[in-house]
């Protein structure tokens, strides 16, 4: 293939409730869509995941903008490409800025999907033909409505439940839940919030049969984690500290967790998704794909990742309607008794939803 017209569209999506972490708010989700076109006429879609602040890695949207526009496109535009693993290697000369990259790259690989005539979870070797998801629920005023609210979410089916904690909102948080909810498939993630000085309070979680403890310490990290690990009886998923196949590599070395969250723009693409997914794989570490408020197009790219064999555990895809009035793409990702049909037809398995994209673009850039 060969990208020569590559359109950027920065859209504003308002969400139906805030999404609050240990480090802050999310009320509106602002995204970079890529429409890539191939020189045969084929045209594939990307989206970048940064938030506008730098809270949950260090990009932001105006540095994928910035990586893309001054970098990344200029590398990729009127480049003869093979196979949608040699953009890995033909951005290997610039450091991280994982999210930039993946956004592009997710374009490529709907392009190939759609030259070979494949479906993107069949491009990317995925043979299950529906999903389990759960759900990530942000922190709330009140355990009360905490509660109601994951009770919604098991009326609606989703098959697990992650939520968030921080200092404060911990222990007696989980303590509460599973008082009313003692079975249910529950894990917390802390977004780093704890160092090993937490280490009493860490302990206790052992007490709630949690299905793991999501990044409790440094997003850097993993020689602490392994020594936490060593300390507690709860495995630990690794989200932030993992932003490539080395990384993964290093910390299952260590010890430093006993399961792998997959972010598809926090590890630089598809291409380091799947090497992650097959890492883990051989060495029985158990993963799942995690979420960043996607709008359509980046769900349908987790959908496809999915759809791998060794992604035993619940993501958090949630359907559209979870966050958005009106997602981008038709038909929307809907979720039935927990789970998501992974989409047989060619490319992503859904059209971008144009009439929406354009109510919500406040502009848009064309490089060729
Ligand atoms: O996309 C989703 O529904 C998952 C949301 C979610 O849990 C997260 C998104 C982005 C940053 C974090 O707060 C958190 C995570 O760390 O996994
Ligand atoms: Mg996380």
């Amino acid at each position: 293939m060969r990208l020569e017209k590559i359109i950027l569209r920065h859209i504003k999506m308002p969400m139906k409730a805030p999404f609050t972490t240990s480090f802050g708010t999310v009320d509106e989700k602002e995204l970079l869509l890529i429409e890539a076109k191939d020189a045969s006429g084929i045209t594939g879609w990307g989206e970048t995941v940064a938030f506008v602040a730098p809270w949950y890695t260090e990009e932001t949207l105006k540095t994928t903008w910035h990586m893309l526009k001054d970098y990344l496109i200029p590398i990729l535009l009127n480049k003869e490409i093979g196979h949608p693993d040699e953009v890995t290697s033909l951005f290997a000369p610039i450091r991280r800025n994982c999210m930039a990259k993946a956004s592009i790259e997710g374009a490529v690989w709907d392009i190939y999907a759609q030259q070979t005539k494949q479906s993107l979870a069949q491009a990317l070797g995925g043979h299950k033909q529906r999903i389990e998801v759960g759900v990530s629920v942000g922190i709330q005023p009140s355990t009360a409505q905490l509660i109601k609210l994951i009770k919604g979410h098991i009326e609606k089916g989703y098959k697990r439940v992650k939520v968030k904690i921080k200092p404060g909102y911990d222990i007696e948080v989980v303590q509460a839940i599973r008082a009313e909810l003692p079975d249910l498939p529950l894990m917390v993630d802390a977004n780093s919030a704890y160092t090993l000085d937490d280490i009493n309070m860490l302990q206790q979680l052992d007490d709630y049969q949690l299905l793991m403890i999501e990044q409790p310490l440094a997003p850097d990290d993993i020689v602490d984690h392994a020594t936490l690990q060593r300390k507690i009886k709860t495995p630990i998923c690794l989200d932030e500290s993992i932003t490539s196949f080395e990384d993964a590599r290093r910390a299952i070395t260590l010890g430093s967790c006993g399961v792998i969250n997959i972010k598809i723009g926090r590890v630089g693409g598809l291409t380091e998704a799947k090497r992650i997914h097959d890492l883990c794989k051989e060495n029985g570490i158990p993963v799942w794909c995690g979420g960043m408020l996607e709008a359509g197009i980046g769900r349908a790219h987790n959908i496809a990742l999915t759809s791998l064999s060794h992604f035993i555990l619940p993501g958090d895809t949630a359907g559209s309607s979870h966050y958005w009035f009106e997602d981008i793409i038709e038909p929307e990702v809907i979720v039935k008794d927990g789970y998501i049909e992974v989409p047989q037809s060619v490319g992503i398995g859904y059209a971008p939803n144009m009439a929406v994209i354009d109510k919500l673009t406040i502009c848009t850039e064309v490089y060729q």
